[in-house]
């Protein structure tokens, strides 16, 4: 019998079952239409269509019509701004009001200030004072200033609600950097720490705008502390970015008042504008400043090393002039210190920051602090803002607010071209940053601003939907070419010959503290050995021998 032959079994197909395929692309097209169910009820997705005005690029007006829609958006914003600024002052008087009677007295408020103790060692110190001193009057009106000086910020910290977070926050020895008032209280404990802890302090002031960076609650808050023991050297930074003339007006406008050191703490940002300052360097000037200062400590023989406290606004570069003076110290000997964190933006030094360079000196690097003008005229400053935003912009404009913290870029944009209108070569330079013709409408009046970030933000492609320019982005890039010294800009040195009053008479600001203040430069210059260091006649003759020669 002949045996039965098996078939070999067909294969089994791989191709996915027609029911199966259908199965899928139902329920794919199901998931389809319940997500676009969802996109439609989503308000989101609605105020985003609603945003995008969807004019056809061909309309003959768009461009006019997109300045007035924008003009809307920002007019609105300021408006609901000065809305809820005077809804918080009618809250604070308010407050003020039912507080009534029940007003700290001063006992109460240096206990919780913490200032009893300070303010006692003051008193014993200037007790101490030699009445035939002749700084001794000048030290003593310092005291008092210091004194009305603490008693404003202390009112200021009354109004503060959220003062207890920022004192803890000082407690522990680390002050977060903020822009509002709310960390008002931390700052000025850092400050008074300082202060306490240094026999020298630094104040160091941009060079393009000395005055604005510069208090004199500051100055007589050091010359107060320690009954006078204390010294203070002005240090003007960034002298790269003015030109030689300028900077000799402020060395000896500055150098009324304290010694003064000019100095390149740092290089510049890539592309920013500088002016070749033959002599002032880098490695010159911080040398020049490290010499100073080992002078002093040698000079005072103490058994401790003199601390030198690096105090100033946010972003002046107090950092830079720490890691500066680091680099004057030997390969091995520098290796072993760490360096202070610096950086393009404002806050980046949150804390007080101990740096040992040997046995004879410590440095102090510390937050940058904003001292607001108080009624007693502090700052040196005469740019007077006109309203809250103008004096936002002003801070802007100082590289005083980190880039996060700036909500309104604009109104600091309006304020450079005020500023720039009244040079036109350097509002030329301005419009030759961003390749751009002569700017259309009256800067003074803020009527360019618009016109002009419009080009700035095609120009660097800061576009939004639809290609409608975004202004708020294009005022950020101004404004961060400003800070960076790509834009360029300098205030110039009052004249040392005074204005002119209602009453025809001459009057030069500080008139009667300026025969004291020759004491203080003098005896202190000498004690700094500072005379052949960027001494009157020498730092004029090294700016005179700079050239205005820009570079790139
Ligand atoms: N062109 C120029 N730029 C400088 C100079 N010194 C410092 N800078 C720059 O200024 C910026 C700020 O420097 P920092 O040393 O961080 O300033 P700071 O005062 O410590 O800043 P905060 O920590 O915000 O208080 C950095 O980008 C530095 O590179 C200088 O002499 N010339």
């Amino acid at each position: 019998m002949a045996g039965s032959i098996t078939k070999p079994k067909k294969p089994k197909s791989k191709r996915t079952p027609v029911r199966l395929r259908h199965k899928i692309e139902k329920a794919s097209a199901a998931k389809q239409r319940k997500a676009r169910k969802l996109a439609k009820k989503n308000p989101e997705w609605r105020s985003k269509l609603k945003k995008d005005p969807g004019i056809p690029n061909l309309f003959p007006y768009k461009e006019k019509l997109l300045h007035q829609i924008e003009e809307d958006r920002i007019r609105k914003k300021e408006e609901q701004q000065r809305r809820r600024e005077l809804a918080k002052a009618a809250k604070s008087t308010e407050a003020q009001k039912n507080e009534g009677d029940a007003h700290m007295d001063e006992d109460a408020m240096d206990e919780e200030f913490g200032g009893e103790d300070m303010d006692d060692d003051m008193d014993e110190d200037a007790s101490d004072i030699d009445e035939s001193n002749p700084l001794a009057a000048l030290i003593a009106s310092a005291k008092k200033a210091a004194e009305q000086y603490d008693k404003e910020l202390q009112s200021g910290d009354e109004m503060d609600d959220d003062d207890d977070d920022s004192e803890d926050e000082s407690d522990a020895g680390v002050i977060e950097v903020q822009g509002g008032a709310s960390s008002r209280r931390a700052y000025d404990k850092v400050f008074k720490q300082v202060v306490e802890q240094a026999d020298v302090v630094l104040y160091v002031l941009d060079a393009r705008d000395p005055e604005g960076t510069r208090s004199r609650d500051v100055e007589r808050a050091v010359m107060a502390a320690a009954g006078g023991g204390k010294r203070l050297i002005l240090i003007l930074n960034k002298v790269d970015l003015i030109p030689p003339p300028v900077l000799r007006g402020w060395l000896a406008h500055l150098r009324r008042f304290f010694p003064t050191l000019p100095l390149r703490a740092s290089t510049p940002a890539p592309n920013a504008h500088t002016f070749n300052h033959r002599d002032i360097t880098v490695p010159s000037t911080s040398s020049a400043l490290f010499r100073a200062l080992k002078s002093y400590a040698a000079s005072r023989n103490l058994k401790r090393a003199i601390s030198v406290g690096v105090i100033g606004y946010p972003n002046v570069g107090k950092s830079s002039v720490i890691n500066a003076l680091l680099s004057r110290l030997g390969g091995s000997a520098r290796n072993q210190r760490a360096a202070c964190p610096a950086g393009a933006e404002a806050g980046v030094t949150t804390s007080i920051r101990s740096v040992k360079i040997d046995n004879r000196l410590t440095l102090l690097d510390s937050p940058g602090i904003v001292f607001p003008s108080t009624s007693g005229g502090s700052s040196t400053s005469t740019f007077v803002p006109k309203n809250p935003t103008e004096a936002h912009a002003h801070l802007v404009l100082l590289n005083a607010i980190p880039p996060k913290q700036i909500n309104d870029p604009i109104p600091a944009v309006t304020l450079l071209l005020k500023r720039l209108a009244a040079h036109p070569e350097l509002m030329e330079r301005m419009t030759k940053v961003y390749d751009l013709p002569p700017l259309l409408g009256n800067p003074e009046s803020g009527d360019a601003t618009m016109d002009f970030l419009i080009q700035v933000a095609r120009k660097r492609g800061r576009l939004g939907r639809g290609g409608v320019p975004n202004v708020a982005s294009a005022a950020m890039t101004v404004v961060t070419d400003w800070r960076d010294g790509r834009i360029q800009g300098w205030t110039e040195a009052p004249s040392a010959v005074g204005v002119a009053g209602k009453d025809g008479v001459v009057k030069i600001a500080d008139e009667e503290v300026m025969a004291d203040q020759k004491v203080i430069v003098t005896q202190w210059a000498e004690e700094f050995k500072l005379e052949g260091l960027w001494g009157d006649e020498e730092g004029a003759a090294a700016a005179e021998g700079g050239n205005e020669v820009e570079m790139q």
